[in-house]
Parts: structure tokens; C-alpha cells; sequence
């Protein structure tokens, strides 16, 4: 039989170790008596609860909570139960002082009567946690809306990686696609070769980083046929199933819209901006601005761009010998070849009088070389014909790449330049890449380029 101190003694250890645990606890812990009196209040329930004592003490727990929870008391009273939960995840919601525009904080309250005389009370700042489930309430609600009600949206789940992750009767209406969709990058809704996988990753990427990304331009149903849409593309809010697994379901929302119907005024306005008159080519302008954006992203997920300079050999001589007119046919002969060589993504301009300059993301210096020779070899095999007339016409071409977008396009420019400059020097109908030996020749610049930027 033990003595009656020894008992005391490890009661006494007992006690500690549970006010120990309480202190350390994660939660707000109060224990109060019936009538709500204070007896022990961890440090997580101080803080929840100050902002709620008239007289900067913590005395009574019913007493702090009757503003915001004031059927508390009454439901304490009620409880007739000698032991059990007087009430499980309640929310206390409590306002922002007089500032309208701050969110009130909200608190989930479980009290719990331990016995007739102690009450125990467990608090919890659930602030975040309720915005983020009344946001994916109405995040669901809105996209409802739009997948029932709205006749001209495809609306497609997207995975971390942008593949398509599930399918619904908005995409058929849309593009066709069946459910054999799923599974693929969500460039399918693309023309071929309008979309690089860096391309793809980098409208998840920034859609993360700045809440959506927003592109308007040419795409293809499932049948090949082409509509004028927009693509939004939006990041999902993470759904954490519970046991905490991976993040389930789509990481993105894709809106699809066809907006071939609304294009035309604006895209009038785009032409006149951003094509060169005399080709339908981008401009000058256009080109700086696609190839400044490209740079940009080419240094965030490290890739190389190729810029590809073009110039018609002694022009001069065939607006001598044919007329102006038929220079410009020529011109536009030569751009025609252009688009038929070089991939939807690549940007492909008309950047001075008889000088062209090609983008191409993604693409390091050998590949753009082969594909500037297919040019060059197609070109000098395929004369133009005006008005009857065959016009012979070769292009020299100087190539050069930026493995990081480091130096940005003056410097890409530059440096086609100077191997277009090294081209004309080697005999023209010739295509030359750039090398650090290049580094302090001069430009390519062409008689009458007076737009022109050409960076010497
Ligand atoms: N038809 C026509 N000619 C143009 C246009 N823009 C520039 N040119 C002509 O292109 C010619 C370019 O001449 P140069 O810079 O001497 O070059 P090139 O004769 O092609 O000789 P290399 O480039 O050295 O092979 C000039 O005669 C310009 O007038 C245009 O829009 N239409």
C-alpha cells in the first residue's frame, strides 16, 4: 500500500505534465468552470481572445464570448448531459473594429463539459481556411454558370503540366474533341507548330505567378478547321484531400472562347499596327515587341532563340532592270516563301526595305542554320514571276542565338547583322552564323533601310 504523499507527489507530476501539454498545445486551450470562470488559458487562447475582453482581462470565457456567440451561455445551461460536446466547430465570427474593408477574423469554438463542474474550450483561428472554401464555392458556382449557360466556351480542366485532365460536352461544342482528348497538352487546341512545350509551360507559369494569362489568336477544332479565339487560363485553388496526399484534380482552368465573330474591328486596327503594308508580314514594330516578350521568358526557363537576318542580293539592280512595281512583287514573293518555311510560333517580319528577320523560340544556332539554307537553296531554285516575267532573285542570311535571352534582341539582332554583313562579304546567296569572331564587325545595312534600327 502507498503512502498518501507519494500519491500527492505524482498527482503533482501528473497536473504539471498535463499544464505543460496545454501551454504547448497548437491550439487555444481554456479550461473554465460552469459558470464560465477562467481557471487555465494557454497562450493561443489569450491571443484569440484579447481582442474580445471589454477590460483587457480574461476572467470569464462566457462572459468574452456573449457578443459573438451569445446563445452560448444558454446552451451550457441546457446541457444536461454529465459529460460530452456543448457545441463542435462553432464559428465565431469577430469584426474588424470600424474598418469595412478588412475581413472579420473567424474562430471555430469547441467547448466541451468534462464534468459537472469544468468546462473546456478549444479555439482555432479558421480565418484562411473559411475564405479559401467560400472562394472554391464560388469559383465552382461561376464556372457552373458558364459551362451550362454559356454556348461559345469550352471550359478544360488542366493538370500541373497542362495536359488536359478531364472531359465535359463544352469542349466538343467548341472544338469537337471527344474524350479521347484527355491525357493530351492542351496545344492541341493550336494550329500545328503554333505552340512550343516551353511555350505551353510558360502560360501555366505565368498564370501562376501573375493569377491568369490571357492569349487571343488562331486555333484548330478536332477536324482541322480554324476559329479566331482566346484562351484564358487561370490557376486552380488546391484541393488537399484529407491524410494529406498529393493535391487532387485540375491544377488550371482553361476558358476557350471562339471569338471569330467579334474579331473583326480590332483585328483591322492590329493589322494596321502590326503588319507591313506591302507583305502582310509582322513589322518592324511587331517583331521588337513578339521578340522582347520571347527573350524575356527564354531567360526565366533557360532556352535558346534564334534570330534569322535575310536580305534580297543586289535589289538594286532588279528595281533597276524591272521597275519598282516589280520589286515589290518580287518582295512579296520572297515573303510568301517565308511563311511557307518557317513554323506558326516563329515571328517572321519584314524589318527594313529588302531585309527580313525571323524569330525562332526555342531553337538553338545549327538547327536555324539548316532551316536559313532550306530558304536560301529554295529561293535561289525558284525565280518570281511578274506579269510573265521571271525574275531571278538569290538571299544571303546571317543567323545567330542567345542560349538565355541575356543582351536581349538588340544584341540577337546585332549579331545577325554582322554575320549577314559576313555573308554579303563571302559572295552573297550564302548563309553565315555568328561567332565570337564576328564580335566587332560591322552591320549588315542596307541602302534606303532609313526606318531602320540598326545597332552599330
Ligand atoms: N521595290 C522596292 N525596292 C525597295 C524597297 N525598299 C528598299 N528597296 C530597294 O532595295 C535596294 C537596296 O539596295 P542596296 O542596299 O544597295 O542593296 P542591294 O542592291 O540589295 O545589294 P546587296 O544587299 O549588297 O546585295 C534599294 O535600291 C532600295 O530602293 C521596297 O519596298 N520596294
Amino acid at each position: 500500500m502507498r503512502h498518501p504523499p507519494e500519491d500527492f507527489a505524482e498527482l503533482r507530476a501528473e497536473h504539471e505534465a498535463l499544464i505543460q501539454f496545454l501551454y504547448l498545445a497548437p491550439v487555444g486551450l481554456v479550461q473554465a468552470d460552469a459558470d464560465g470562470a477562467i481557471g487555465m488559458i494557454n497562450p493561443i487562447a489569450a491571443q484569440l481572445l484579447m481582442p474580445l475582453s471589454r477590460d483587457g482581462g480574461l476572467d470569464n470565457l462566457l462572459t468574452l464570448l456573449q457578443d459573438v456567440a451569445p446563445e452560448l451561455r444558454h446552451l451550457c445551461a441546457r446541457y444536461e448531459r454529465p459529460a460530452g460536446k456543448i457545441c463542435d466547430g462553432l464559428h465565431l465570427h469577430l469584426h474588424a473594429g470600424g474598418n469595412a474593408r478588412k475581413q472579420p477574423q473567424i474562430l471555430s469554438l469547441t467547448l466541451l463539459k468534462l464534468d459537472a463542474g469544468r468546462l473546456m474550450a478549444v479555439l482555432e483561428d479558421v480565418t484562411l481556411q473559411v475564405r479559401r472554401e467560400r472562394q472554391l464555392r464560388q469559383n465552382e458556382a461561376w464556372l457552373n454558370a458558364i459551362l451550362t449557360g454559356i454556348a461559345d466556351y469550352a471550359l478544360v480542366g488542366l493538370d500541373a503540366q497542362g495536359a488536359i485532365a478531364a472531359w465535359n460536352p463544352s469542349i466538343a461544342r467548341v472544338t469537337g474533341h471527344g474524350e479521347d482528348a484527355v491525357g493530351r497538352p492542351y496545344s492541341i487546341f493550336y494550329p500545328p507548330d503554333g505552340m512550343t512545350p516551353e511555350h505551353l509551360l510558360d502560360r501555366l507559369r505565368e498564370a501562376g505567378r501573375d493569377g491568369w494569362s490571357l492569349d487571343e489568336g488562331r486555333r484548330v477544332r478536332a477536324d482541322g478547321s480554324a476559329f479566331w479565339g482566346s484562351a484564358l487560363i487561370a490557376p486552380l485553388p488546391e484541393r488537399e484531400p484529407p491524410g494529406g496526399a498529393a493535391p487532387e484534380g485540375p491544377a488550371y482552368c482553361l476558358i476557350l472562347r471562339d471569338i471569330s465573330e467579334q474579331r473583326g474591328a480590332s483585328e483591322q486596327r492590329r493589322q494596321e499596327a502590326f503588319a507591313d503594308h506591302l507583305t502582310g508580314l509582322a513589322n518592324r514594330r511587331a517583331f521588337f515587341e513578339a521578340a522582347g516578350r520571347e527573350l524575356e521568358r527564354s531567360g526565366a526557363l533557360a532556352r535558346p532563340t534564334a534570330v534569322i537576318a535575310f536580305d534580297a542580293d543586289h535589289f538594286k539592280a532588279i528595281n533597276d532592270s524591272h521597275g519598282h512595281p516589280a520589286g515589290d512583287a518580287v518582295l512579296r514573293h520572297l515573303a510568301g516563301m517565308l511563311l511557307n518555311t518557317f513554323r506558326e510560333v516563329d515571328v517572321v517580319a519584314r524589318v527594313g526595305g529588302e531585309e527580313f528577320a525571323v524569330l525562332l523560340p526555342s531553337t538553338g544556332l545549327a538547327q536555324a542554320a539548316l532551316v536559313a539554307e532550306r530558304l536560301r537553296g529554295a529561293v535561289a531554285a525558284q525565280a518570281a514571276e511578274v506579269d510573265g516575267v521571271r525574275i531571278a532573285c538569290t538571299v544571303s542570311a546571317g543567323v545567330a542565338c542567345l542560349d538565355d535571352g541575356d543582351g536581349g534582341i538588340d544584341l540577337l539582332l546585332k549579331r545577325a547583322d554582322q554575320a549577314l554583313y559576313a555573308a554579303k562579304r563571302g559572295g552573297r546567296n550564302r548563309v553565315e552564323c555568328w561567332r565570337p569572331a564576328l564580335a566587332g564587325a560591322p552591320v549588315h545595312q542596307s541602302e534606303g533601310n532609313e526606318g531602320a534600327e540598326h545597332v552599330a
